[in-house]
């Protein structure tokens, strides 16, 4: 969802640092979790957004099987429905069953509803998530409003801020 204020307004600006603690959280919380004695089989990250994320949980939980899916809702800040440009190895993941199904964030849920309609069995966590996509989501880790636009550290630059008091 687009929110109608200049990306400075309302943003939450997530650092490298921060996003690899998050992910890192989210792992923990997914350790042990699985339908095969707690283990999982298989992660799939949801592309691009996901990838990151989806690295750091499977190097945590030491799951070698990692595949993606590749979904585009987004040009920019304004959605479009989403499509399904590739699928993860049907072999592999069969109808879900064991495997993590890992994203950035869930904002309306529409991207993971079409992805969920795929392998119907998976577990699904996100680092991040709005209200909206909750009922999409089993596992993430911390939530912020719908009309918050989270900034992940690939978009964005270190730059120079002018000073609270600017002189004249
Ligand atoms: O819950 P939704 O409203 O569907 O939005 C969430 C999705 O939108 C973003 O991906 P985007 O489609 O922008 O592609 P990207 O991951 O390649 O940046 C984000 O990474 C999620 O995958
Ligand atoms: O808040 C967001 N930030 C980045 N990408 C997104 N895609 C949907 N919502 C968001
Ligand atoms: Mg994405």
């Amino acid at each position: 969802m687009a929110p109608d204020r200049l990306p400075h307004e309302k943003g939450f600006h997530v650092s490298w640092d921060q996003l690899h603690r998050d992910a890192r959280a989210l792992a923990w919380r997914l350790d042990g979790q699985g339908p095969d004695n707690g283990a999982w089989r298989a992660v799939v990250g949801i592309t691009r957004g996901g990838m990151a994320p989806a690295m750091i949980v499977s190097r945590e939980l030491d799951i070698r099987l990692v595949d993606t899916i590749s979904v585009k809702s987004y040009n920019h800040q304004s959605q479009s429905a989403p499509v399904i440009i590739k699928m993860p190895d049907r072999d592999l993941v069969g109808d879900g069953t064991g495997v993590l199904i890992v994203d950035d964030l869930v904002d309306t849920g529409r991207t993971l509803e079409v992805v969920r309609a795929t392998m119907p069995k998976a577990h699904v966590a996100t680092v991040y998530a709005k209200p909206m996509g909750r009922p999409q989501v089993d596992t993430y880790i911390t939530e912020v409003s719908q009309d918050t636009w989270i900034f992940f550290p690939w978009d964005m630059a270190l730059q120079y801020v002018k000073p609270y008091r600017a002189g004249e």
